[in-house]
């Protein structure tokens, strides 16, 4: 794929998702529109875009697998405003059957009563370039409303590096808790991925302490720009999200970064040229002496 400049104008998508799917889905047509407005040739959207909070995840899932609603939705937006969609998570039941498998998994039934936290990116002829299933998922204890989430209830972990092809270079995709992961990043790194989109939901306490320093460690051991889409605003009663979505390049200056809560696009230019240089001037890639870690 020849790519059509040096330059990757990006869009990172904010949005306060609730838990009723037309209401999520009608915001974000509108914030996509804003996106290519703004010139944005791949938009990234946050974790769980169409449902946030929703009540019964294995049924929203078995739903999309019969109608495919919101995979339609990307697809269309992709093909009306001509750009890559990086679309958030989207809970689905069937596994992925294809890509670099990262590890086998003994304990999960064949027949899992959980789904994939599915991201879906397609192209601008509307056609599905690829699709990554959160591999790590958020069971832990933080000091907010919620107390204890425990994702692995409702979804299983995604087994493959998710990586797609563009004509600008190879995209890994991330998300979320998978932040606190450095292996994983490698990983695409060696995948040979030049820049990265991150989906996510990162809480608020959690995003107040850690948000931007995982994602500029994350851009700067790998040397690649990262686009980070989060939630950010008052959910439910009890569920927070940090926002400050943003771009950070592959030195780790924070390009652009939304400042207030609530919906919002970020944009900013990814410069592959820089990029590349840069991994020729420090080629840390090179220089690693645990490769087997
Ligand atoms: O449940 C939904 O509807 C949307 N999904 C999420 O909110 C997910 C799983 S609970 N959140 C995270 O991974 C936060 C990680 C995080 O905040 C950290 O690593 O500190």
């Amino acid at each position: 794929m020849t790519p059509p400049s040096d330059f990757l104008n990006v869009a990172a998508i904010q949005m306060v998702s609730t838990s009723i799917p037309d209401d999520n889905l009608v915001r974000a047509e509108k914030l996509i529109a804003r996106a290519a407005k703004g010139g944005a040739e791949l938009v990234v959207l946050p974790e769980s875009f169409a449902l946030m909070c929703g009540e019964d995840t294995r049924v929203i899932a078995e739903k999309e697998e019969q109608s495919s609603v919101i995979q339609h939705f990307l697809a269309e937006q992709a093909l009306r405003h001509k750009l890559w969609l990086v679309g958030g998570t989207v809970a689905r039941i069937n596994p992925i059957m294809h890509g670099l498998k990262l590890f086998d998994e003994t304990s999960e039934p064949a027949c899992s009563p959980k789904a994939y936290a599915a991201v879906h990116t397609f192209n601008p002829n509307g056609v599905l370039a690829g699709r990554y299933d959160k591999v790590h998922l958020f069971d832990a204890g933080v000091d907010d409303g919620v107390g204890q989430y425990c994702e692995s209830n409702t979804i299983a972990a995604g087994k493959h590096l998710g990586v797609v092809d563009t004509p600008w270079g190879r995209l890994g995709v991330g998300v979320c808790y998978d932040l606190r992961f450095p292996e994983y990043f490698r990983l695409l790194q060696q995948a040979g991925v030049d820049f990265i989109a991150v989906p996510s939901a990162f809480t608020y306490q959690t995003g107040l302490a850690h948000w931007s320093v995982l994602l500029r460690a994350r851009a700067i051991e790998n040397q690649c720009a990262v686009i980070a889409a989060n939630q950010g605003g008052q959910h439910s009663a009890n569920r927070k999200t940090f926002g400050h979505s943003c771009v950070i390049d592959a030195w780790g200056a924070v390009q652009t970064m939304q400042q207030d809560l609530g919906e919002g696009v970020v944009h900013a230019r990814i410069d592959m040229q820089a990029q590349k240089a840069l991994r020729l001037k420090m080629p840390v890639l090179e220089h690693r002496r645990l490769k087997e870690n």
